[in-house]
């Protein structure tokens, strides 16, 4: 339905065939995928391999709202299955299935098992992911837990060459950009932090045949390349079983019963554990991370089966040969003016978006929607 098209200004996603709306253009497991460090530190159980999650929409709202009497109507909509739940008999971590266990052990896991020193504070991969923690405080959009992954790929991988191929495929930019991009995932004392990082690194990979990934040049490479391209990865048991019952039989005056409940839960995690984010961790996917961003989409990130298996459905009719397009910025930021947009954008992603909203303005907003006079759309 959609194929990668390549030019001089870099990739792009081209749909091959007409589109209707709300069909799915395509399905995609990402080439690697990390829960965030902060929600495993807050115990979010999820898969380590899928991030599907392994707690129930019940105890998933009993522990955001840290109410443990906290009781969901209608279970059934929640769809944990905890009979397949398995785990590393070496470190203990927990996997939604065999199948997950068994992939990440052939991708990663043999590399990256902390056997029992899983709470060893002098670890270096344990040093590594604290020291992550201390320099990106939630709300976190990034992990370099993934560029863990990608070594321990490497170093399991029988193809070096090959991996390495695959991580040309993702965007790559100037060595100017990749500083400011370290810039933005590392705060002002990036220069320092980077060094910290690129040695902490060096300590848990001291692997001679992992040592050009660690060079100072690229391992920046590596931090802009997941800066650049990876998605946020939203599976969350509550927010599963909400959709359940929005999409259910169930009659529409009990559903309106239920609407107030769901906000009542929103209002109580906002005040025990802060703004609900349905984000678990973020991943690399080498289709989607070729959408450029529009503020006005022809297409959305969802994750049907409530792990990190991404599928891109279109928002609305799409021709063949037209580019699709998807939304960096949040459903909130969209509605923004373009000043805050841009700035949005700017801040975040490091482009100053060209997109035919931004351009053009919107249809009946006057063509100057440029200023910083401009109205909210809403807010
Ligand atoms: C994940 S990549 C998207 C694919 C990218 N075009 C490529 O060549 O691989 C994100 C980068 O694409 C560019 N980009 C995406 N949307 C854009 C837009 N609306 N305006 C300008 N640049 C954009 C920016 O350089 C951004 O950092």
């Amino acid at each position: 339905m959609a194929e990668i098209k390549i030019a001089d200004i870099g990739r792009s996603l081209v749909a091959i065939k007409d589109i209707e709306e709300d069909e799915e253009l395509f399905s995609e497991e990402p080439f690697v995928s990390c829960q965030f460090s902060w929600n495993v530190a807050c115990k979010y159980s999820a898969c380590d391999f899928c991030m599907k999650p392994l707690e129930t929409a019940e105890e998933n709202v009993k522990r955001l709202t840290g109410n443990p009497d906290y009781t969901l109507p209608h279970p059934e909509y929640s769809n944990t299955d905890k009979n397949l739940h398995t785990y590393c008999p070496d470190c203990r971590i927990r996997y939604c299935s065999r199948l997950c266990f068994d992939k990440a052990y052939d991708s990663y896991h043999k590399v990256l098992c902390l056997r029992s020193s899983i709470l060893d504070p002098d670890n270096p991969l344990v040093i590594l992911n604290e020291s992550w923690k201390q320099m990106h405080y939630p709300p976190e959009t990034a992990t370099v837990m993934l560029i863990a992954r990608i070594l321990a790929i490497l170093k399991q991988h029988p193809s070096k060459a090959e991996i390495r191929s695959t991580l040309k495929i993702f965007c790559q930019k100037t060595v100017e950009e990749e500083a400011a991009l370290a810039h933005k995932l590392l705060g002002d004392k990036f220069a320092d932090q980077l060094s910290t990082l690129n040695n902490l690194f060096c300590v848990a990979f001291p692997d001679p045949e992992l040592q050009e990934f660690l060079q100072p040049d690229a391992f920046r490479s590596l931090l802009a390349l997941i800066g650049r391209n990876a998605q946020g990865i939203g599976t969350s048991p509550f927010y599963q079983w909400r959709t359940a019952i929005e999409e259910s039989d169930l009659p529409e005056k009990e559903k309106k019963q239920l609407d107030k409940t769901i906000d009542q839960i929103y209002e109580d995690i906002d005040q025990v554990s802060g703004t609900f984010l349905n984000t678990e961790g973020s991943g690399l996917y080498l289709k989607q991370s070729a959408a450029n961003h529009s503020c006005i989409p022809s297409a959305r990130v969802t994750f049907p089966q409530n792990n990190h298996v991404l599928s891109l459905v279109a928002s609305r009719a799409i021709k063949k040969g037209e580019e699709i397009f998807i939304s960096y910025l949040d459903e909130c930021e969209l509605s923004r003016s373009k000043t805050s947009r841009q700035q949005a954008l700017r801040e975040n992603y490091l482009f100053n978006c060209n997109c035919e909203r931004c351009e053009f303005g919107d249809s009946g907003e006057s063509s100057s929607d440029s200023g910083d006079d401009d109205e909210e759309m809403s807010d």
